[in-house]
């Protein structure tokens, strides 16, 4: 058996974007190539390097492509130039512009016939985002792409997109109509931000072509679906449980038959045809039980693996606004899981067949039927108590048991604190402390059970010692014969043993029961199952309106009333003391908490109403707190991504002026980074984490205190990226408690107790902040 756990489907900005719109590739194929292309470590073709940023020599693009030659002298400033280098809408337009089209404003009919001489080139196209920042693109070119052939050969700005259409499309049917008009779609989709208008919403923006619904993350039918397979694998498992009962009545049968026939009848040929059907019955009962214990394990494997992924998602979602217990529900799987291959599964599903069992020994003798009756009322009359009196215990053992799990936890993802400040004793103590209770606990409970497993157990001896008793007295009295009272006896130990062992396993079905309510209460829960309409590409224009923040279960109103707008691409600085309710801000502009009431849109859109990929793709973040995934350095740039290009990685290193930091690290891009974020310092680290942010060429990027551990170089190399961002109409907000940033950005905002003191201009603001009592026209006061 095959156990593949399901992922969440990736999504893709969309389908189009990727394929080419009516030309698929299967995604195998694309991700089989990707990974090729990944294996030796981030390759930089001879274009790339040669067009670095930090070395300035734009020799190998000249040679390259002529436009972007043009390009180059016609920029008045070398420092432009490089900006140019690494602006991302430029990359994607040169992208799209393979070095054969020379003239970014021929006619369309030029661009048609360049199509084929794409595919030619199609090797070069990994060197091209250099060429195409050398070559700023035309607004009327994407005014264009709807009539033009083959357009999204030549406008797509995404690399991959170039290369896949050209792979698989032949130029003829580039330039026809279907195709096209995916591609031309693809087009649209991608199309980076040229125009420094308004948001997408307002009519002033690119043209948005496309709304695609995408299949909605349905946790509920996943767990539908895997409880469909669980009633089919028991179902199944049902009816092979009533063979093996049926078939286990074969040994009482048999010994009847041999004391009540054959050794009366004296027939060896009864004895050989009665010893062979037993012998048959029995094996087959063994197989079929053999393999309905097999169809339960592989029941419980296939659970695993189809909830897995699911709970971990809604789990990960569900902690933003949670206890972080919610991971929790990952252990309750474990739960469910063991419960279907424990012993207790099997006991609960032969318990209906014991009725059978009593019947046949009323059949025997009515009175016999009455002891066994009897037992059986006193065996769930234990189960009652036994289960009440070890509720509690266990459920303390089990509270105990996750808040020691939690300190575990903690200790590991702060060991190196732990070690420095010599506290390993304090840790070993908190855990030891709920470890200890929980076994308390669990020794109370497990003393009571065995007490109730005991005085079941020897209730079921006691009835089956009463049952040979009153059987041999009333065989004394003619009753019944010898051979019916050893038969009762077997069947009523039959009959038993499923009832003792529910009632043993009774505490764990509670468990099971309790763990499957919270995974139902998690997926059903999980936001990420409703459908979302996916959107166009944002722009990046930011609204924020009325934002009141009080978290939960206090009063403290952490931010009060904020509202503000910033258009694609305008930079913003929030300034504030500590506490000042500047990181919070910055949480709810990427949706990491929800505020108490008001909203943050992206392109108009509430960003909770966007489908929560699309906004992450579409968005960087740079928390104050830096964490690296354990992993190499572009897997982290990559945002641990598979389907990550190295130019998309290299382009974000570029963009976040880190690539020449990690050029000096000996593994460059290779170099794994652990846990703890070794062997980076804190300033590398936050560097990489910029590169991260910047990642997939996003639309708007909180960093949040961005160079808390930067040096000046560092800080420098900060400043450039936010500049280079600018340029590439991405629209950063900045918090920051350093005024170096402050010189590059388009407006600031003072955040006092959760308020705006200022907003406005960075002139009027400086201004305002410098002058004692000033009050500069345009800027907001609240
Ligand atoms: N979940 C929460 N529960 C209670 N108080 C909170 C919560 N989140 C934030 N606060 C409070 O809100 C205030 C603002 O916190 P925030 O982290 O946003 O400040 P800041 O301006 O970023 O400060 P710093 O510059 O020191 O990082 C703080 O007083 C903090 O205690």
């Amino acid at each position: 058996m095959s156990i593949v756990f399901l992922s969440r489907p990736r999504r893709y900005a969309s389908p189009l974007d990727r394929n080419g719109g009516a030309v698929s590739k299967p995604p195998s194929a694309s991700k089989s190539k990707l990974k090729q292309k990944k294996i030796p470590g981030l390759r930089l073709s001879e274009d790339l390097r040669i067009s670095d940023p930090k070395d300035g020599n734009t020799d190998a693009t000249a040679k390259s492509d002529a436009g972007a030659d043009k390009a180059v002298e016609k920029d008045p400033a070398p420092q432009e130039a490089k900006k140019k280098d690494s602006a991302p809408q430029e990359v994607k337009k040169k992208d799209s512009a393979a070095p054969e089209i020379k003239a970014d404003s021929a006619p369309q009919e030029a661009k048609k016939n360049s199509a084929p001489k794409v595919e030619k080139k199609e090797p070069k196209l990994r060197a091209e985002p250099y060429f195409r920042r050398k070559q700023p693109q035309p607004a009327k070119d994407s005014d264009q792409q709807g009539s033009g052939a083959g357009v999204a050969d030549v406008e797509s700005p995404d690399p991959k997109t170039v290369n896949k259409t050209s792979d698989r499309s032949p130029p003829a049917s580039r330039s026809g109509g279907g195709d096209r008009m995916g591609a031309t779609i693809e087009a649209k989709a991608n199309e980076p931000m040229l125009r420094s208008n308004s948001g997408g919403g307002d009519g002033k923006g690119p043209p948005q072509t496309f709304h695609k619904r995408t299949p909605p993350e349905d946790f509920q039918k996943t767990l539908r679906t895997s409880l469909r397979a669980i009633y089919r694998n028991l179902s199944f498992v049902l009816v092979l449980t009533c063979a093996t009962n049926i078939l286990i009545l074969a040994i009482p049968i048999y010994l009847f038959q041999i004391s009540d026939r054959v050794l009366t009848s004296r027939s060896l040929d009864t004895l050989i045809m009665l010893t062979t059907i037993v012998a048959g019955a029995v094996i087959f009962q063994s197989a079929f039980d053999a393999v309905r214990r097999f169809m339960l394990m592989r029941t419980a494997v296939e659970v695993a693996a189809r909830l897995g992924a699911p709970i971990l998602s809604a789990a990960a979602h569900a902690s933003l606004h949670g206890t972080g217990r919610e991971y929790q529900t990952l252990g309750d799987l474990q739960q469910v899981r063991g419960f279907l291959v424990s012993g207790t599964l099997i006991s609960f599903l032969d318990v209906p067949f014991a009725p059978l069992f009593i019947l046949m020994i009323f059949l025997v003798h009515p009175q016999l039927g009455t002891i066994v009756i009897v037992t059986a009322l006193v065996l769930m009359v234990i189960a009652f108590v036994n289960q009440r009196m070890t509720a509690k215990p266990f459920a303390e053992a089990n509270k105990a048991q996750s808040m020691a799990n939690m300190h575990l936890d903690s200790m590991s993802r702060n060991s190196q604190i732990i070690n420095a400040l010599a506290m390993i004793p304090e840790a070993v103590r908190i855990w030891g402390r709920d470890t200890a209770q929980s076994l308390t606990w669990q020794v109370r409970a497990q003393d009571r059970n065995v007490i109730f497993a005991a005085i079941s157990r020897a209730v079921r001896l006691l009835t089956q010692i009463c049952i040979l008793g009153w059987g041999a007295f009333l065989a004394l009295q003619g009753e019944i014969t010898g051979g019916m009272v050893i038969a009762a006896s077997i069947i009523a130990g039959r009959a038993f043993a499923p009832i003792e062992g529910s009632i043993e396993g009774w505490n764990g079905f509670l468990l099971t029961r309790a763990a499957y309510g919270r995974i139902n209460q998690l997926l059903s829960n999980s936001a990420l199952q409703f459908e979302k309409l996916r959107l166009p590409r944002p722009e990046g224009r930011l609204d924020v309106e009325r934002l009141l923040y009080v978290p939960g279960g206090t009063k403290r109103v952490v931010l009060n009333g904020i509202s503000f707008s910033l258009n694609p691409g305008e930079t913003l600085a929030i300034i504030g003391n500590s506490g000042a309710g500047k990181t919070t801000l910055g949480k709810t502009l990427v949706g990491s908490i929800l505020p108490t009431s008001g909203s943050v849109r992206l392109d108009l859109m509430d960003i909770r109403n966007w489908d929560p990929r699309q906004f992450g793709e579409s968005i960087g973040y740079l928390p104050q707190d830096v964490q690296l995934f354990p992993g190499t350095i572009k897997d982290n740039i990559g945002r641990m991504r598979d389907d990550a290009t190295d130019e998309q990685i290299h382009d974000a290193a570029v963009l976040a002026d880190v690539h020449n930091m990690i050029a000096t690290l000996p593994q460059g891009y290779e170099t794994v980074v652990a846990a703890d974020g070794s062997p980076l310092s804190g300033g590398q680290k936050q560097r990489i984490a910029l590169a991260r942010a910047f990642f997939g060429n996003p639309r708007m990027v909180v960093l949040d205190e961005p160079n808390s551990n930067l040096d000046v170089a560092g800080d420098k190399a900060l400043s450039r990226a936010i500049e280079q961002a600018k340029e590439s109409k991405i629209t950063v907000v900045v918090i920051t408690q350093k005024p170096t940033l402050l010189n590059v950005v388009d407006k600031i905002m003072l955040l006092t107790d959760g308020r705006v003191a200022l907003f406005g201009h960075r002139e009027q603001v400086l201004q305002q902040l410098n002058a004692p009592r000033g009050n500069q026209p345009g800027i907001q006061k609240q």
